[in-house]
């Protein structure tokens, strides 16, 4: 970096001073804290965007959320090029940075990142960020510090893309960088033109019930809301009626949305008992999870909860059985056929009777560390991949290699046995491909393909939840001396660190029919989680019960001395 540079840098990190005793960590979901503590980190992610716009030499993104977290709370995370999540490898230089304690000091660190990354200042492409945010009324101070962090790289330009979705943010990335149309308008027309070719080749015979046509979605008082209302007129055919879209008054994240529904396993705000029979959805904050809900007759508070492993189970039904079509064998006597790997990706929190019943469609099920970047990198190596966290954010990743196959596949069929059930399979792939995000979990994506398998196969969101029962599971919290000290293998589920304490929690585990536990340390709060499973609720209470005494006893601070 030339003096100009460090100069440039150093002038504006001193508008940007680090609160004292502030130490945040780039963690599962970029950065999260009180909002009040945020703009310093804020800042210093713009200066990080746009370094790894110049190293890249592409478009990068910077979103500014904190998702279902309270209100006050905010957050920052980058997208990368690819429109996913930001490398793993510069996580480190994103914490060394946000902690840095002087505008001296930060001027050195990114110094020596740039020699070390051979990051290119000669003018040849200029950094390049899109900046979104969720509702947050922080976001558009924050957004400010975000853009004096960019301008802090020399030629750099940040664009202003308005309040957006997570997903929506991570897709314009991905698309401009493809050389594709990337503005809002086009991704709710890339949505709703495959959502409707889709749609029109739902099979005739399927009529759907008439009580079934009705969605409703519970907003979480963010952005997801008002972004379903946009996509809604656009779509003109689907009766889909949002709640807590934000404009009723009603607080983000409170009593409302997809993690709360999920966790608590009870009704969000604004939905009663008159609901009862109705399909029912419910996102997150900023719109990047999903999950589905009944409202139960016994109690107006309690639900059917289909979850992101049932929305998995779902899609994964529909894709294998569109694959198995387009291998039929049809008039043109193909013989050469492409064997597409088909691959699903879990975390430990997937219920166990989900993993049971997609074993037993014959699918490969692998399990990663939680954290969408884990699923995400580990589904990208199929030609089909199918990604979901329990709590409802996951995607379908398709690959370029199977993608050209299976466009030429079409363009093959089309002239050979134009309208054959093979074909439709072909252009039904095709369409979920434009359809479901490929950069990232989408919340309104998965929502119309959801809507659109239902409407295929003329099911009832019971006949969906009847795929299989879930196990029933409880989850739970311990606050320990130092979380870090536990340290797990086997994509979390076993503990090797600190000693004895894996054989304690196998101890407990015998004890109960189907029973199953892990404990890990939370990415994103100061805890240890606890999960716990059982062939039934009171076996799976008391399973968790007895780990989270274990986890106290070796780890907490009666232990500490
Ligand atoms: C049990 C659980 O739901 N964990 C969540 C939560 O991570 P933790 O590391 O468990 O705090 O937040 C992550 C980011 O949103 C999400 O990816 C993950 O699934
Ligand atoms: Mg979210």
């Amino acid at each position: 970096m030339n003096d100009n540079q460090k100069s440039l840098i150093l002038n504006s990190s001193t508008q940007y001073p680090l609160p004292q005793g502030v130490k945040l960590s780039y963690g599962t979901a970029g950065f999260r804290a009180d909002a009040s503590i945020l703009e310093s980190t804020v800042f210093r992610v713009g200066i990080l965007a746009a370094l790894r716009s110049l190293k890249t030499q592409a478009l990068t993104g910077l979103m500014i959320t904190a998702s279902h977290n309270k209100v006050n709370d905010n957050g920052v995370k980058i997208a990368d090029p690819s429109g996913g999540m930001l490398t793993q490898e510069w996580e480190p230089f994103a914490d060394a940075i946000s902690n840095s304690p002087t505008p001296q000091h930060l001027v050195q660190l990114i110094d020596e990142f740039v020699k070390k990354e051979n990051i290119r200042f000669d003018g040849a492409r200029s950094a390049e960020i899109l900046l979104g945010r969720d509702t947050r009324p922080s976001g558009e101070s924050l957004l400010e510090a975000a853009k004096q962090g960019v301008y802090s790289i020399v030629g750099a330009t940040a664009t202003d893309m308005g309040i957006l979705t997570t997903p929506q943010l991570h897709w314009m990335v991905r698309a401009r960088n493809k050389g594709m149309k990337a503005t809002e308008l086009d991704y709710f027309e890339q949505l709703s033109s495959s959502f409707r070719c889709l749609v029109d080749l739902t099979p005739n015979q399927i009529k759907m019930n008439k009580t079934d046509d009705k969605l409703v979605v519970d907003g979480a008082n963010g952005v997801g809301g008002e972004k379903l209302e946009v996509l809604k007129k656009i779509l003109n055919s689907m009766v889909i009626e949002v709640r807590n879209s934000g404009k009723e008054g009603g607080v983000l994240n409170e009593g409302v949305g997809a993690d709360y529904v999920q966790k608590e396993k009870v009704v969000p705000q604004g939905f009663y008992l008159k609901d009862v029979g109705i399909r029912c959805a419910s996102l997150d904050g900023d719109a990047d999870r999903l999950v589905y809900f009944s409202v139960q007759s016994n109690n107006a508070s309690n639900i059917d909860l289909v979850d992101g492993d049932k929305i998995l189970s779902l899609f994964a039904l529909f894709i294998k059985e569109q694959l198995s079509i387009l291998k039929m064998e049809g008039d043109d006597h193909v013989d050469e056929n492409y064997e597409a790997r088909l691959g699903v990706v879990q975390t430990a929190y997937a219920n166990g009777a989900s993993t049971d019943y997609l074993k037993q469609l014959g699918l490969e099920v692998v399990f990663t560390p939680t954290g969408v970047k884990y699923l995400h990198e580990k589904a990208a190596e199929y030609d089909i991949g199918i990604y979901f966290e329990a709590n409802g954010h996951g995607t379908i990743l398709f690959s370029e290699g199977f993608l050209s196959w299976l466009d030429a596949r079409n363009n093959e069929l089309s002239s050979k046995s134009k309208g054959s059930e093979q074909q439709k399979a072909a252009l039904r792939l095709l369409a979920v491909s434009n359809l479901i995000n490929q950069a990232v979990g989408d919340a309104l994506s998965g929502l119309l393909l959801v809507e659109a398998i239902l409407q295929y196969k003329g099911w009832s969101i019971h006949n969906w939840s009847e795929l299989y029962h879930d196990l029933p599971s409880r989850q739970l919290k311990v606050k320990v001396v130092d979380r870090t000290a536990v340290v797990t293998a086997n994509a979390e589920t076993v503990v090797v660190r600190p000693p004895l304490i894996q054989e304690a929690i196998n101890v407990e585990v015998a004890k109960y029919p189907r029973g199953r536990s892990f404990i890990r340390p939370s990415g994103t709060e100061d805890v240890i989680r606890i999960y716990a499973e059982a062939s039934i609720q009171e076996a799976a209470d008391s399973l968790a019960n007895s780990v989270a005494k274990l986890a106290d006893q070796f780890l907490g601070f009666g232990n500490s001395g």
